[in-house]
C-alpha cells in the first residue's frame, strides 16, 4: 500500500507525522509497530525518532499515539505533540485544540513565533507524578525521589524522579559530567534488562546555565540520545523550580542540542503542577511510501516533496550552537 507522510520536527527532535484518519489508514498494533522500526531507521531513506500516529477521537479534535524508533509505544511526546498539534490545528482550521493521548486529553495553542517565521505551539504536559510506582521505578523502599544520590543509580550523582506521564529521570550536572560518559552509561544499564526501571527510563542531565537558563541532555528511551525531548525538558524545567534554580510562573528558556524551547510550571490549587512546553513545530518534507506491510523494511521512497521551513529554522539553531559552544561546551 502507499502511505503518505510528513517528516517533521520539534527542536530537531524528528518523527514522521502519519494521518490514519483522514487518510482512512487503518494499522494493527503490529503493524505500527513494526512500520515504526522500519520508517525510522536511520540507515533508509526515511529515519526519524519515532512516528506520530494521527488518530479519530471520541472526546477530543484527535488523538495521538507515539512509537519510538525501537517499536515502543510511549504515553507522550512532548516535541511530537507540537507537530501533531500544528498538523491537527491546521486540518480543523483552529488555533487552539486539544489532543487525546495515552493518558491524558491535552491543550495545543498556536503561539507567538519562538524565531522569526518559525511556526510555534504550546502544548500542556500533564500530569505530573511524583511516585516511583509511576514511573514504574524500584529503588529499594522508596516512594520518591528528589535530587537525592542513590548508590544503586550513581555514586556521585544526585537524581530526581518524575513521569509526565512518560518516565523521567533528571540529574542537575556540571560541565563536566557533561563531558562525561556517565549518562551513557546510566541511561543504557536502565534502559537494557533491569530491576530498577523495568519499563526503561528517559535518562537527562540538566546544566543550569543562569537563572531562566538551562541547558538539557536527554538519553530517550527506545531511541537513544536525540537531539531534545520535550517531556524531559519539560520535567527538568519543574525540578530546577523544585530546587529553588529557578521560579514556578516564570519562563524558563531551556537549550538543547536541536535548538531551544521555553518552559514555564504550574502549580495547581490541589498542590500539583503542570508545564508549558513551548516551541516549534517544524515540516521539513512531505513523502509517499509504498510499503507492503507484512515486510514493512522493505519499503521504498515513491514521491518527496521539501518544505521551506527548514532554513528559517537552522538560523536559530545555529545561533544556540555557537552559544552552547561558548558556555556549556566550552
Ligand atoms: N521525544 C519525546 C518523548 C518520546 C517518548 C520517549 N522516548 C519515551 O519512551 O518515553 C518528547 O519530546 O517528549
Amino acid at each position: 500500500m502507499q502511505i503518505e507522510l510528513i517528516k517533521c520536527h520539534g527542536s530537531s527532535n524528528d518523527f514522521l507525522l502519519i494521518d490514519e484518519w483522514t487518510n482512512g489508514y487503518s494499522f494493527t498494533e503490529e503493524e505500527r509497530r513494526q512500520l515504526s522500526i522500519a520508517l525510522c531507521d536511520r540507515g533508509s531513506s526515511l529515519g526519524a525518532d519515532g512516528i506520530l500516529f494521527v488518530l479519530e477521537s471520541k472526546q477530543a479534535d484527535a488523538k495521538m499515539r507515539i512509537f519510538n524508533s525501537d517499536g515502543s509505544e510511549a504515553s507522550m511526546c512532548g516535541n511530537g505533540l507540537r507537530c501533531l498539534g500544528r498538523y491537527v490545528c491546521e486540518l480543523l482550521k483552529k488555533d487552539e485544540i486539544v489532543v487525546e493521548t495515552m493518558k491524558a486529553d491535552l491543550q495545543v495553542t498556536k503561539d507567538e513565533d519562538l524565531y522569526e517565521d518559525v511556526p510555534t505551539y504550546r502544548v500542556e504536559i500533564s500530569p505530573v507524578l511524583f511516585s516511583l510506582s509511576s514511573l514504574p521505578m524500584h529503588l529499594g523502599g522508596k516512594d520518591t525521589l528528589l535530587n537525592e544520590v542513590v548508590p544503586e543509580l550513581s555514586d556521585s550523582i544526585a537524581f530526581s524522579a518524575a513521569a509526565v506521564p512518560n518516565p523521567h529521570l533528571i540529574a542537575i550536572v556540571d560541565q563536566a559530567q557533561i563531558a562525561s560518559d556517565e549518562q551513557k552509561q546510566i541511561a543504557e544499564r536502565l534502559n537494557g534488562p533491569n530491576d530498577i526501571c523495568p519499563d526503561g527510563v528517559n535518562v537527562s542531565f540538566v546544566h543550569p546555565m543562569k537563572p531562566g537558563k538551562i541547558y538539557v541532555r536527554t538519553f530517550e528511551r527506545g531511541v537513544g540520545f536525540t537531539n531534545a525531548c520535550g517531556t524531559a525538558m519539560s520535567a527538568s524545567s519543574l525540578v530546577t523550580c523544585l530546587l529553588d534554580l529557578n521560579k514556578l510562573e516564570e519562563t524558563i528558556e531551556v537549550f538543547n542540542n536541536g535548538g531551544k524551547v521555553r518552559c514555564v510550571a504550574h502549580k495547581k490549587a490541589d498542590g500539583g503542577y503542570w508545564i508549558d512546553l513551548i516551541g516549534n513545530a517544524t515540516y521539513l518534507y512531505d513523502a509517499v511510501v509504498e510499503v507492503n506491510l507484512h515486510d514493512p523494511s522493505s519499503f521504498s521512497l515513491v514521491n518527496k516533496q521539501e518544505r521551506a521551513e527548514q532554513e528559517q529554522y537552522e538560523k536559530l539553531g545555529n545561533e544556540v550552537k555557537v552559544l552552547l559552544q561558548q558556555t556549556v561546551f566550552a
